[in-house]
């Protein structure tokens, strides 16, 4: 009737087990539900709700009536303890302190001892009598539109690791394999057009290493933080790699998207899943950057990119008639903005689990770069030299194969374009001055390395 349902034992609704939401989505059209377990059982005041596949799960609060009470004798601590948690106790604060209350108690106690029916009319008299609180009824569907309006911001669930929560681990289904958990212990988190792909094909050379599957609409990168295909679920993620990766000892499994580094949920909703990891930025200098951004989009054919000069789409401003031209620069010139972004990332992350690399040395010179990322990866050196050779044709190093041949990135990752020409590398030069101030100071307070065009654009305008 409210297009309501509570799984047997809660089992299913987080950690979430797909055939149950899709079962309760086509069959019974259930719109909502309720949990005690996301993100976690304990502490509850900081339980919460979300929203997956339509399904709205509203936290659930606790008001210890089980099966096994039937009679005042049965609750622990007895009919004084009962009284206590409600004038003034446990389930007095769990009304008070949540604006939607859930609880759910069991058939049985309503049906034999009524004993949920007792504490319930008890607890909402006592409230009505020594607080203003104004208590409302709502039905489950009601409330669950009411909560997200109030709490838009939960809408979108937080994947956790099921495995790392023992109450999760109990409740999750046969085939979820936590000793072969393939989740990755590393990521290569971009920014994009720095040279992330070759990073990422250059690393799945190391014969420790293994990496996602790749897909056709989004190639080597799940863009999954941050990204539409979060809301595809915890699953999901996990079938972008292969089924027998389970990661030990010298062993690295990782990703890359470059989106991930300029996204502002990706740090967060990453950390929530894989906070062990380790991650590798690569930046260069974000003139060249925003530059090779505008080229990509002209060979995207994007009609706004066709139509104006790149010196036109720096020019616009937030107040042009065509929003799609500001939208343009905005996506040339702000992930450029590295200190602003990497903030983000050091609230989730200590800095001893970031890696700078030097994209323009990554592209010069990559055998040095490669040598430090193994070490940060801790994984046993292997000679790169053996593994990459510069390719005249393509102007790029690309990995060995057989018969002296090389293997190169495909034709979108170094494309031939005119160089931006001076005045418009001095204005961009001008207009990141104080993000690359700022890049420095935190390079140098983490104790990082300075890529060397970093250095070279602060020399110039000094
Ligand atoms: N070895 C090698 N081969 C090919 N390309 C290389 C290589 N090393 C660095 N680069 C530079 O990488 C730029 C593309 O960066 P990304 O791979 O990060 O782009 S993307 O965001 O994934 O689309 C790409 O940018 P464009 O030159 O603008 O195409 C290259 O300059």
């Amino acid at each position: 009737m409210y297009n309501y349902s509570v799984a047997p034992h809660h089992a299913g609704v987080y950690p979430v087990h797909e055939p149950l939401f899709e079962a309760w989505r086509r069959v019974w059209k259930i719109r909502v539900t309720c949990t005690e377990e996301y993100p976690h059982f304990r502490p509850a005041s900081r339980r919460r709700g979300f929203v997956y596949k339509g399904i709205m799960v509203l936290p659930r609060q606790t008001c210890g009536l089980y099966t096994h009470t039937l009679l005042f004798s049965a609750y622990p601590g007895g009919h004084a303890a009962l009284t206590k948690s409600i004038q003034g106790g446990e389930i007095f604060f769990s009304i008070i302190y949540n604006p939607f209350a859930l609880f759910m108690t069991h058939q049985q106690n309503y049906g034999n001892d009524r004993l949920a029916i007792y504490t319930f009319e008890n607890a909402v008299r006592f409230v009505n009598c020594w607080t203003n609180i104004k208590l409302k009824w709502m039905d489950p569907l009601k409330m669950g539109i009411a909560y997200f309006q109030r709490f838009p911001d939960e809408r979108t669930p937080v994947w956790g690791n099921p495995c790392s929560d023992p109450r999760h681990l109990e409740i999750l289904s046969s085939d979820f394999n936590c000793s072969q958990l393939a989740l990755p212990n590393a990521v290569i988190v971009g920014p994009q057009k720095t040279g992330s792909t070759a990073l990422y094909a250059f690393l799945k050379l190391h014969p420790n290493v293994q990496s996602n599957v790749e897909n056709n609409v989004t190639y080597e990168e799940p863009q999954f933080f941050g990204g539409k295909a979060y809301l595809n679920g915890l699953d999901w993620y996990l079938n972008q790699f292969p089924f027998d990766s389970g990661v030990e000892g010298q062993q690295v499994l990782f990703e890359k998207s470059a989106t991930y580094f300029d996204s502002p949920d990706a740090p967060r909703q990453m950390n929530a899943l894989i906070d062990e990891a380790k991650l590798i930025i690569i930046l260069i200098n974000p003139a060249k950057r925003a530059y090779s951004w505008y080229q990509h989009m002209i060979a995207h054919k994007d009609p706004i990119a066709l139509k104006y000069s790149f010196a036109q789409v720096l020019a616009a401003t937030d107040n042009d008639s065509e929003r799609k031209l500001w939208k343009l620069r905005q996506r040339c010139i702000a992930p450029g903005r590295y200190a602003h972004h990497l903030d983000r990332w050091l609230e989730y992350y200590s800095p001893n689990r970031l890696l700078i690399v030097d994209g323009e040395q990554l592209k010069d010179d990559p055998v040095p770069v490669m040598n430090d990322v193994q070490q940060f990866l801790g994984l046993p050196l292997i000679d790169y030299k053996q593994l990459l050779k510069f390719n005249e044709h393509k102007g790029f190093y690309c990995s060995q194969a057989e018969g002296n041949k090389t293997k190169c990135l495909g034709k979108s990752k170094g494309r031939g374009y005119e160089p931006m020409g001076a005045e418009l590398t001095d204005s961009l030069a001008k207009l990141y001055l104080q993000d690359n101030i700022a890049l420095h100071k935190m390079i140098t307070k983490m104790g990082w390395r300075t890529p060397r065009w970093l250095q070279e654009q602060l020399v110039k305008l000094s």
